[in-house]
């Protein structure tokens, strides 16, 4: 049989990423990215220019169909491979990433008469302006012991799906009736491919709630939210729910033309991007956790009994691999925060001299920050510029920097930022191996690992533990690749699962990161400070973050 390939496209916050993979051995023949073109809209809606509120985060959904219009053609004309050849599409998304569709399944930010309603838009999965609505869900949740709460580590998140419905019904009733469907953009594009609206178990299970056998929250639940929510499960998220892997469809004649393939081409239900990096790095059992690491992180881990761990993003039956129980944690902000010291925070100096050397400020920064001790910066960080979502959950939560004197220099504060994010990273191991979900390994994958060494090697020494490199660049991207030769089948010369799949085309780099025992041992003293900073601030004993974000509101308005 000639060669067949596959195409992956991997749709993260600031970009879409196609690869085109040899199904033999998972090679990345051809990948392109293209920038979405609106970004993350944060600020003021597009043509009308609304002015949006603070922790609101939105996206354009023609953005989506410009990286099939751009990077499928690119990656085919790059591979020089026919289109013919390519027997399956695979993609992942950022989640939950929600939109409200029209009964031809249209984004309601189409129509000319909506575009101006900033709720008629997508809801990028860092949009946190529902953090009002997930609050109440957690308390009558609570209140009524409901059996899910306990699989989302006792909360539901503000990033969620839930929360982001209720919080359009209560800012936008009339838009929220003209509602047919709320989508993650993973199932819409899927839309788009395959003419077929075909949800995912994936970001059901972790976005919406869903489970396996007891299906969504039960109508009851919603009525106890508000009595307009009652029928919300059977009405606006209503629609056939498919295990990973499953064939949605096959390519439109019209999206052929616009991509390149060919028609008839298999299509797989959409996956979530960190959800799709776990096979792609080869992690197919238990004990291995998988760090997506980019703008935020995201940490995948496969167990084989259900536990209930504290602020645990859900725990979801066949979730990530078919046949375990996959745990996912995170942190909201990692690059994120990065970029904001570079874009917000660096002197004008650091900038000039960057230029002068030729390289980023990124690079700039790394490369003097290196030169310091664990300790010797005198600084320690709380990561939760964008809020903490685990173990606590919280998006009313802020970053916080101790230490600064009048000597503290850029490089310093940027080594913090570095150290915070895997101080973080640290809490959360703790919490899957205090809840009895085995963590052995490290795996880390995502654009951090491939652009920061220093700060792999600080992960590697705050948590003491080797850590494995993907060694795809784009790993989630692979991973949809190899879910749509799923989709494809081995008929076709595709699999039959993803576990046959991985074991053929994914791959870790031979080099790792190992923990120094020198730094180990700072960054255990450290890391008992962060602890105690994490209670003090995180559990209650001082809600001045909670505080200072009220006055700000209040001085807004
Ligand atoms: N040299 C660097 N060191 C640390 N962070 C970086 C560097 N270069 C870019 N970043 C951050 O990486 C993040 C993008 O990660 P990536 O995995 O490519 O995207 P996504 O989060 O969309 O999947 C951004 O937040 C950016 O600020
Ligand atoms: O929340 C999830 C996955 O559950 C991610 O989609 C979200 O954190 C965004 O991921 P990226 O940092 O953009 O890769």
């Amino acid at each position: 049989m000639s060669k067949t390939y596959a195409i992956g496209i991997d749709y993260g916050t600031e970009s879409g990423r196609a690869v085109l993979v040899d199904l033999a051995d998972g090679m990345e023949v051809a990948d392109h990215v293209t920038e979405y073109p609106h970004g993350v809209i944060d600020e003021r809606l597009p043509g009308s220019g609304v002015r949006l509120e603070h922790d609101w985060a939105l996206q354009h959904p023609g953005d989506y169909l410009e990286v099939l219009r751009r990077s499928v053609p690119e990656v085919i004309r790059r591979s020089g491979v026919q289109p013919e050849e390519v027997i399956g599409i695979g993609i992942d998304f950022t989640a939950c990433t929600m939109l409200p569709v029209d009964a031809s399944g249209a984004p309601l930010c189409f129509d000319p008469s909506l575009q101006a309603n900033p709720h008629s838009w997508v809801k990028l999965w860092k949009h946190h302006a529902a953090q009002a609505e997930a609050s109440r869900i957690n308390e009558v949740a609570a209140a009524r012991g409901e059996a899910f709460l306990p699989r989302y580590g006792g909360k539901i998140s503000s990033e969620w799906m839930l929360a982001k419905a209720w919080q359009i019904l209560n800012e936008a009733p009339d838009l929220y009736e003209r509602t047919d469907l709320f989508l993650e953009a993973a199932d819409w594009v899927v839309y788009q491919l395959t003419g077929r609206i075909a949800r995912n178990s994936c970001t059901a299970g972790y976005k919406a709630n869903w489970h396996k056998r007891e299906g969504y929250p039960d109508s009851a639940f919603f009525k106890a939210l508000d009595p307009r929510l009652e029928p919300l499960a059977a009405t606006k998220l209503r629609g056939g729910i498919f295990p990973l892997g499953t064939r949605a469809g096959t390519l439109t004649e019209a999206m052929a033309a616009q991509t390149g393939l060919r028609p008839g081409t298999a299509v797989a239900v959409g996956n979530v991007d960190a959800h799709a990096a776990v096979p792609g790095v080869g992690v197919v059992t238990p004990g291995k956790l998988v760090m997506a690491m980019g703008t935020s992180i995201c940490h995948m881990l496969l167990g084989t009994e259900e536990k209930h761990i504290e602020g645990m993003c859900g725990v979801v039956e066949d979730g990530i691999i078919p046949g375990y129980l996959g745990y996912e944690a995170g942190q909201s902000a990692v690059g994120d925060i990065f970029a904001w010291y570079v874009e917000q925070g660096v002197p004008a100096y650091v900038r000039d001299a960057a230029a002068q050397e030729g390289t980023g400020i990124h690079e700039w920064l790394e490369r003097r920050a290196a030169a310091y001790r664990p300790g010797e910066t005198g600084l320690l960080a709380l990561d939760w510029w964008n809020g903490n979502r685990s173990v606590l959950v919280d998006t009313d939560l802020t970053g916080l920097i101790v230490g600064y004197t009048l000597q503290t220099k850029p490089e310093e504060v940027y080594r913090a930022l570095l150290e915070a994010t895997a101080f973080g990273t640290r809490k959360i191991i703790e919490a899957f191996q205090d809840g009895g979900v085995p963590v052995e390994q490290l795996y880390a994958c995502g654009g951090l690992p491939q652009r920061n060494r220093l700060l792999m090697q600080i992960y590697a020494d705050v948590t003491n533990r080797e850590i494995k490199i993907a060694d795809s660049k784009q790993t989630p991207a692979l991973g949809a690749a190899m879910f749509g030769a799923v989709a494809a089948g081995s008929a076709a010369g595709g699999y039959d699962s993803i576990v046959d799949a991985a074991q053929r085309m994914a791959r870790v780099r031979e080099e790792t990161f190992k923990p120094i025992p020198a730094h180990v041992a700072v960054y255990d003293q450290l890391y008992a400070e962060y602890n105690r900073l994490h209670d003090y601030f995180g559990r209650g004993a001082s809600d001045v973050m909670k505080r200072l974000k009220a006055l700000r509101e209040a001085a807004l308005h």
